[in-house]
């Protein structure tokens, strides 16, 4: 065994397109590392001591799919290596000689916790952390225009943190002790063999680099199909083949034989549930046993419940349990449940996404700027085939946000999430494109870099605070055709219209990025989910007429939010779709993720949302996130029906409605002499002579101020 794989972590843990069924044993792995100290952090953040284990669910799940619970499995996952005894490491170590290139990388850790704070100049900085009357929400949540009624505040929407780095350890000369290296982002089986080619290829170089790439590529495909094909074989095996039902059967006589409690497991009363509260509640090691014990009777209900004990005691005490191990407010605890009925979601949000990394285009290739990273002692990978600019980083010994390269612009610390709506929207060399919410940038640099430093980004934020941050993201990744301004995204299109392409990366409850910001799990109330969906609705409208549908090579929109949740992201949709029979949901052009719900709870949305796409930490181990995209076409006078007297009925008897009646025009006139004078510069800073001006640049109305 090579000297790197001595030194080298347990592969990356696999975390497969499917959501696996939580099983009795692996609750049972984690209480076997609980301990009296976590006993206290019930109710608090016992998370930390899950953290350090960097445990995800990976247990294969032996049953079928159960409604209300969660879905199949197909494919067995690998367990993670278990961790080696400090005494056997430095054994192994010392048989292998120095730790080269190793010296400095952060204690067992201590890179994942900081990266945590990372991501602080990514999406979860743009998550509604200020107060609600800031929100200038009037009135209901209405399903009309009304929503765009009344003025527009300076909102405070978030702190202007700056960028925090991954610091090497302070004990220089330390060999790392982090036995796990952060999985990959879609991991599929191949990670793990590419982890292994690793061990006998060295590191990964710039030689290299693309070879893996494609290996690791190849590798995705085949898994995928192999994917289908169980998928396929286990639809035709139908609902109850006799594969689960022996596993189940297996698992209950593990588990004290079916309809029976476990070894005197009792599901509380609703009132014993009160009195427990009460009192403090239980400690850590019955609450696990009592999610395990939930898990597995949920999974099959009619087998294996107590006598005369309903489905809903069982949810009702397993959302209990899940919002005070995991530190919810039994609110969001449940809305989140609602949404994922196993644990896995949960135990994601306690796990730190992949530090990962941009090449800004506009300074340098991903390939010199991996070569020059691991020459600085940075272990890094292509992310994956669905980006040819992303790095994954897993181990550094020096801090990431404090290389010479990150200091001159060759990168930006972005969550992987956070490249898909600029994927999706695609802006072109030429375009005019507005970035409706944009602070600190992460994505109003991409999207400079991807039209190559032409044409024009209005890089927007209601929150000027925040634009400090974001204008010197814009100096040092060397975007020349941006321009900073702050209104509130309400305003738009009456400042400024006529867009070729617009993204909406809306303010939201940052439900997906609870990992990162934990103070999500108990701040968050129903007021404010209807408040941000109101705020949305009233954003995704103005941001729909801010396109120009005579745009020549966009006309697009797309939404995208850090959350999870329906009413946020379907909701909004759904609502844009029914308010501007103009726009149409097109496909996202991403190559993963799934589709947008077509009805939740009772609520149906239109069929075309399907074409939306979500993303999720415990299925993608990516920050939760939503994205959709819009084509924007010409309104024409649409048909309504007088007794409906809405503009989303298409024929019938109907009344004419003008829906140009409210449209606010771009006057593209107003931005010529700024368009001209930014091409003179550009003109001049090649050592050219510039045209001579038409005429003199006229103070307009718009208070946009440039970013340089
Ligand atoms: C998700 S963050 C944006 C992240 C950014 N797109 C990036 O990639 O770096 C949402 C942003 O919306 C801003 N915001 C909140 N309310 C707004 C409004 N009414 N109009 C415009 N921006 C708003 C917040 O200040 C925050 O910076």
């Amino acid at each position: 065994m090579g000297r790197r794989a001595k030194n080298k972590q347990a592969p990356p843990v696999p975390i497969q397109d499917t959501t696996p069924r939580p099983s009795a044993k692996k609750l049972g792995k984690r209480k076997a590392d609980a301990d009296a100290d976590v006993k206290e952090s019930i109710g608090k953040r016992p998370a930390k001591k899950l953290r350090e284990n960097h445990e995800l669910p990976t247990k294969p799940a032996v049953g079928k799919a159960r409604a209300g619970l969660a879905e199949k499995v197909t494919k067995p996952a690998n367990k993670p290596k278990p961790k080696r005894r400090k005494d056997e490491e430095d054994e192994e170590d010392a048989e292998a000689g120095s730790s080269e290139g190793w010296e400095g990388v952060p204690e067992d850790g201590d890179l994942k916790a900081k990266a945590k704070s990372l991501f602080h100049d990514s999406d979860n900085e743009g998550v509604f952390v200020g107060d609600l009357e800031d929100l200038d929400v009037d009135g209901e949540d209405g399903e009309d225009d009304d929503l765009l009624r009344g003025p527009a505040q300076e909102l405070d929407l978030g702190s202007d943190d700056e960028e925090l780095e991954i610091a090497p350890s302070k004990s220089k000369g330390k060999k790392s002790k982090q036995h796990e290296r952060p999985a990959k982002i879609i991991p599929t089986a191949s990670d793990e063999s590419s982890d292994d080619e690793d061990d006998e290829d060295g590191p990964t170089t710039m030689a290299n680099m693309e070879a893996r790439s494609r290996a690791l590529d190849a590798q995705a495909a085949r898994e995928a199909e192999l994917d289908i094909e169980e998928m396929q074989n286990a639809a035709q095996a139908g609902e109850d083949d006799d594969e689960f039902a022996d596993a189940d059967e297996e698992e209950d006589e593990e588990m004290g034989g079916e309809g029976e409690d476990v070894e005197g497991f009792h599901l509380p009363t609703a009132e014993e549930r009160e009195d427990e509260k009460k009192s403090g509640g239980p400690d850590v090691h019955t609450v696990q046993r009592r999610m395990r014990e939930c898990v597995r009777v949920l999974s099959n209900h009619k087998k294996r419940a107590a006598p005369g004990r309903s489905r809903t005691e069982y949810v009702q005490q397993l959302i209990s349990d899940i919002a005070s191990y995991y530190g919810y407010n039994d609110f969001l605890a449940e809305k989140l449940f609602q949404m994922f009925p196993a644990i896995e979601f949960f135990e994601a949000n306690e796990v730190p996404r992949p530090v990962t990394i941009r090449t800004n285009t506009l300074r340098t290739r991903r390939r010199d700027l991996a070569q020059a990273l691991v020459n600085r002692g940075v272990n890094l990978e292509p992310i994956g085939k669905w980006t040819n600019i992303g790095l994954q980083v897993f181990e550094s010994s020096v801090p990431i946000g404090a290389t010479p390269e990150y200091l001159a612009g060759h990168y930006m610390l972005q969550a992987a999430s956070s490249f898909l709506p600029v994927i999706a929207l695609s802006p072109q060399p030429g375009e005019r494109v507005l970035d409706m919410a944009s602070a600190p940038g992460g994505k109003t640099t991409h999207m400079a870099a991807l039209m190559e430093n032409t044409g024009v980004v209005f890089a927007n934020d209601a929150n000027k605070a925040r634009t400090k941050s974001l204008t010197a993201n814009i100096h040092r990744l060397g975007c020349k055709n941006v321009v900073v301004c702050s209104y509130d995204g309400r305003e738009f299109p009456k400042v400024m219209g006529g867009f070729d392409r617009v993204l909406l990366d809306a303010p939201c409850s940052g439900t997906g990025v609870i990992s990162k910001d934990a103070s999500v799990k108990t701040n968050k109330s129903d007021r404010d989910f209807a408040l941000l969906s109101h705020l949305q609705k009233q954003l995704i409208l103005c941001a729909i007429d801010s396109v120009t549908p005579d745009s020549k090579t966009g006309g697009y929109l797309v939404y995208s939010t850090c959350s999870v949740t329906v009413d946020e992201n379907e909701a909004v949709v759904d609502y844009a779709l029914r308010k501007r029979p103009n726009v149409k949901l097109v496909d996202t052009g991403l190559e993963f993720g799934r589709p947008g719900y077509t009805s939740f709870r009772g609520k149906n949305f239109n069929e075309k949302v399907s074409l939306t796409r979500r993303f999720y930490p415990h299925v993608h181990n990516m920050d939760g996130f939503f994205v959709a995209k819009f084509k924007v076409d010409k309104r024409q006078k649409v048909k309504a029906r007088p007794d409906e007297g809405g503009a989303d009925v298409k024929g019938g008897d109907a009344m004419d409605v003008d829906m140009d009646a409210e449209e606010t025009r771009f006057d593209s006139d107003e931005d010529k002499p700024y368009l001209e004078e930014a091409k003179r510069k550009r003109i001049k800073a090649k050592g050219l002579r510039p045209p001579p001006r038409s005429k003199p640049a006229e103070p307009t109305p718009i208070a946009v101020k440039a970013a340089a």
